[in-house]
């Protein structure tokens, strides 16, 4: 790797607020400064880090307060929300990577870049939702609410019912070239909050937002490529990508190229709601860049990037 490495580390809305836990403060501090504790060695290590993140659980939770006080307060469409959720989480993550640099006595500067990024208004994943937002709840509560008030709801991976919302893919990062002179000229930026805020080109070619929620790991994807990241690192709830996951045959991979990625994505080894996107996003930056791509886990980090399962050209 070159001497200044410019790493993009994605981080899941789900290591910030488990799918157990209620999303209180304290909950998000504790999972944040115990996850990030790996990223900031990468940093005090002398690489230059720009950090994504997640929005799913925490804008979903935005969103039920607003539902909550509609006939108080004016309430905020989903764009807003999103943007709320960076200006939450990106403060929560400053603030700990901050601390995290002075327990370890190394002077960077830290600072969260509200973005926002370029989708396409035809995209036809404003007719069809598909990205989980929010609390996982019960068959019964998820119809309760449908029927309540017309949110839709779909099983997410095994692990209960979560509403879904569009999620258009990204085209390009708005803010890219600040965020690139930011991170060559050593600061720690979050950016990419929730995958960004989605805006589109309104008729006087004025930027407008739109409702929905872009997967964060395709914004880090375009990001990645759009700054000329040295490599791009997607952390999940595993150490390594597996092939026949959850079957007795079950083999974690080490390594594997684009065409062996794309072979396995074939095959269906890879599902839609999880493990998928990860894939297709590193499979993107790899093919587009040349670079690598790193999928592992917050634990694995802790030791650096050996571990976890490279995506090589
Ligand atoms: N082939 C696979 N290899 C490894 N993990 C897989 C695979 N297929 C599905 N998974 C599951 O997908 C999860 C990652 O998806 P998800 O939890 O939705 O991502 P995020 O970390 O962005 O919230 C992993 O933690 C694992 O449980
Ligand atoms: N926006 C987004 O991708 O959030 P999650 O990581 O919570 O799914």
């Amino acid at each position: 790797m070159p001497e200044q490495t410019l790493i993009v580390v994605a981080i899941g809305g789900n290591a910030i607020t488990k799918e157990n836990q209620k999303g209180t403060l304290d909950e998000m501090v504790k999972n944040i400064e115990i996850g990030l504790s790996g990223v900031v060695n990468l940093i005090a290590s002398g690489n230059n880090v720009v950090l994504t993140h997640g929005n799913g659980p925490q804008v979903g939770n935005i969103l039920l307060q607003v539902e909550a006080a509609k006939e108080t307060i004016p309430p905020m469409p989903l764009d807003v929300c999103g943007a709320e959720s960076q200006g939450q989480l990106g403060y929560l993550i400053q603030r700990s990577c901050l601390n995290g640099l002075k327990q370890r006595g190394v002077k960077r500067d830290v600072v969260t870049v509200l973005t926002h990024v370029m989708v396409d208004p035809r995209d036809s994943a404003f007719l069809h939702p598909t990205k989980p937002i929010g609390p996982f709840l019960t068959k019964e509560a998820a119809e309760i609410a449908t029927a309540k008030k017309g949110f839709i709801f779909a099983e997410d991976s095994g692990r209960g019912y979560r509403r879904i919302v569009p999620s258009p893919k990204p085209i390009s990062i708005i803010e890219k070239s600040a965020i690139e002179e930011l991170a060559k000229a050593g600061k720690v930026v979050i950016a990419c909050g929730g995958g960004g805020i989605p805006v589109i080109e309104g008729p006087t070619g004025d930027l407008e937002g739109v409702e929905a929620v872009i997967d964060k790991d395709f914004a880090s994807a375009v990001l990645a490529e759009e700054i000329h990241a040295d490599i791009l690192v997607l952390v999940t709830g595993v150490d390594k990508v597996a092939i026949n996951f959850g079957k007795p045959d079950v083999r974690y991979l080490d390594k594997m190229t684009v065409a062996e990625a794309q072979l396995y994505y074939d095959q269906g080894h890879f599902p839609p709601g999880s493990m998928g996107p990860k894939i297709a996003a590193a499979v993107a930056f790899v093919r587009s860049s040349g670079n690598t791509a790193l999928i592992t886990s917050l634990e694995q980090i802790q030791h650096g990037l050996e571990g976890g399962t490279v995506i090589t050209p």
